[in-house]
């Protein structure tokens, strides 16, 4: 049994976990082929589930299956079971609603006009407070997550055709949203006003796609056309693509965190390159907070570019010092303490010959629980370091996040509660240092923050969330609103 909770809701584990993937194709004989190659190469973004919707002129198939895309979307009969030249897919890792089939997307819905299948990266920080409000107006929700919100207000929306009632529907979300969407005639693409999410357009022969990140481009062979711009509705039909602008034009905030840890080191995202981005934080973080030291060690995976620009910025060599089990995910699950403390153990290892004797920089891109800088100081000690520096490609995370990435609640973030002092302390480093807000904004071009119009989503460094978030601050005067138990 679970209410409609909104994140941070994820008590249990251990790390940043993922957000999610969306993916579209509209005219190509192969339209559910390449979305399944589409969102296997965004399954960083979710690893929980996955679903595929497809319609072929007459008629939607959708299929919907927990799990990874390599283990349910590879089987040609599946493929065959999704005819059409269009479709849309999304990997999911929940951040509204629990985990159960019933809240895996594609969600589909039939209105009076057709049949509408949506696809949402990010989290609605209003969609309980609407889910209360539509349930008292008749509608009957099928599901927990907060995507569901979304076809309730379109069906009821008081307009006609239904990108007004598309419209009118975003128009009274709030939070972070990237959506790709099919109907009977068109596929829409749109991001909220704020940009917090990512989404690309791009172009394969005839064909418009649309993508969480550019790597999904490239795996099917598209070309990257632009980005999807903050508070932009694309419209795709047989006709060509049309554009929408139905929100009141307001300086963007797009998730620094993807350029810190999400998004693939390959994409371009909001108009950087990932990889260039990381590499700058990583010389960002040796001026600021430098060290003596013999070799520069990344945590795989995703302290690596961090730790190659650091690197390069100090003159001290980069080496492998720790190797990461590639069978073991980027989410591994631990759900006890005892095998939780197993869980680092099981992903990295030490290096020795890298590490004996020498005085080493470990570079990794965040610290959440601690957890994992405190087992990987440790092995490295283990396995002979003479000294060991913990670098952080990020500011202190001392907020949870509402707009899609899902965090572990406020208290459970060790930079909520201790000084850097504390955790280093906690960790057992010699040293401990963290990239300053203004030194991340310098990586992504920018000459400082500006506190009073901060140019990107920050909050989980900051606390300053670029929206109100209505659902939190009701908390606990909210019943549950299902009985159903979340695992069916
Ligand atoms: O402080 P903690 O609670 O231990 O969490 C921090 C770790 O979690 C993430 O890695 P993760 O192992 O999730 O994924 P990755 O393999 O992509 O780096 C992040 O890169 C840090 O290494
Ligand atoms: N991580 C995400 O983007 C999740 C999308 C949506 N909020 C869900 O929980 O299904
Ligand atoms: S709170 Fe952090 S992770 Fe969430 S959208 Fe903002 S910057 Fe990204
Ligand atoms: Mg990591």
């Amino acid at each position: 049994m679970d209410d409609f909770s909104m994140l941070p809701a994820s008590a249990d584990d251990d790390h940043l976990r993922e957000e999610c993937g969306v993916f579209g194709v509209f005219g190509h004989d192969d339209a559910a082929a390449l979305t399944a190659l589409g969102l296997h190469a965004l399954q960083h973004r979710g690893q929980e589930a996955a679903g595929i919707a497809a319609h072929d002129g007459r008629q939607f198939s959708i299929e919907r299956h927990m799990g990874l895309v390599g283990d349910n979307f590879t089987r040609k009969a599946v493929i065959d079971r999704l005819p059409g030249r269009r479709a849309i897919g999304h990997n999911r890792y929940a951040t509204t609603g629990g985990v159960g089939l019933r809240n895996v997307q594609p969600m589909y819905a039939e209105f009076a006009g057709g049949g509408f299948a949506v696809a949402h990266n990010g989290n609605l920080t209003n969609a309980m407070t609407l889910k209360r409000e539509l349930q008292r107006r008749g509608s009957l929700f099928q599901s927990t997550s907060d995507t569901e919100t979304i076809i309730h207000l379109i069906a009821t929306s008081i307009h006609g055709q239904l990108l007004d009632r598309f419209i009118d529907a975003i128009r009274r979300i709030e939070g972070a949203y990237s959506l790709v969407a099919l109907s009977e005639k068109k596929m829409m693409g749109c991001r909220d006003p704020l940009g917090v999410r990512p989404l690309v357009l791009g172009k394969l022969d005839d064909a418009h796609i649309l993508a969480s990140e550019t790597c999904a481009l490239d795996i099917i062979g598209a070309s990257f056309v632009r980005d999807i711009a903050p508070g932009e509705v694309v419209i795709i039909t047989d006709e060509g693509i049309e554009s929408f602008f139905p929100f009141e034009r307001q300086r963007s905030r797009f998730c620094m965190f993807e350029y810190v840890y999400f998004a693939r080191p390959d994409s371009s995202v909001d108009g950087r390159g990932v990889y260039e981005v990381r590499k700058r934080i990583g010389a960002e973080l040796a001026r600021e907070s430098g060290v003596d030291a013999d070799v520069i060690v990344p945590v795989p995976d995703s302290g690596v570019p961090a730790a190659i620009g650091y690197a390069e910025a100090a003159g001290i060599p980069f080496d492998l010092g720790i190797i990461r089990n590639h069978y073991v995910g980027r989410t591994f699950i631990e759900p006890t303490d005892a095998i939780r403390h197993m869980g680092v153990k099981l992903k990295h290892n030490a290096n020795m010959g890298v590490i004996a004797g020498k005085r080493v920089v470990l570079v990794d891109d965040s610290i959440v629980r601690g957890t994992t800088s405190m087992k990987i100081v440790q092995m490295v000690r283990d396995a002979g370091a003479a000294e060991v520096h913990m670098r952080i490609a990020s500011p202190p995370t001392t907020d949870s996040c509402f707009y899609g990435v899902n965090t572990p609640e406020k208290a459970k973030l060790i930079a909520s509660h201790m000084s850097v002092q504390e955790i280093a302390d906690f960790i057992k480093a010699d040293s401990l240092a963290f990239l300053s807000i203004d030194g991340l904004y310098r990586a992504v071009g920018e000459a400082q923050r500006d506190n009073v119009a901060p140019q990107f989503c920050d909050a989980c460094f900051t606390g300053d969330y670029p929206t109100r978030l209505a659902d939190f601050e009701d908390r606990g005067k909210v019943q549950p609103l299902t009985r159903l138990a979340e695992a069916s």
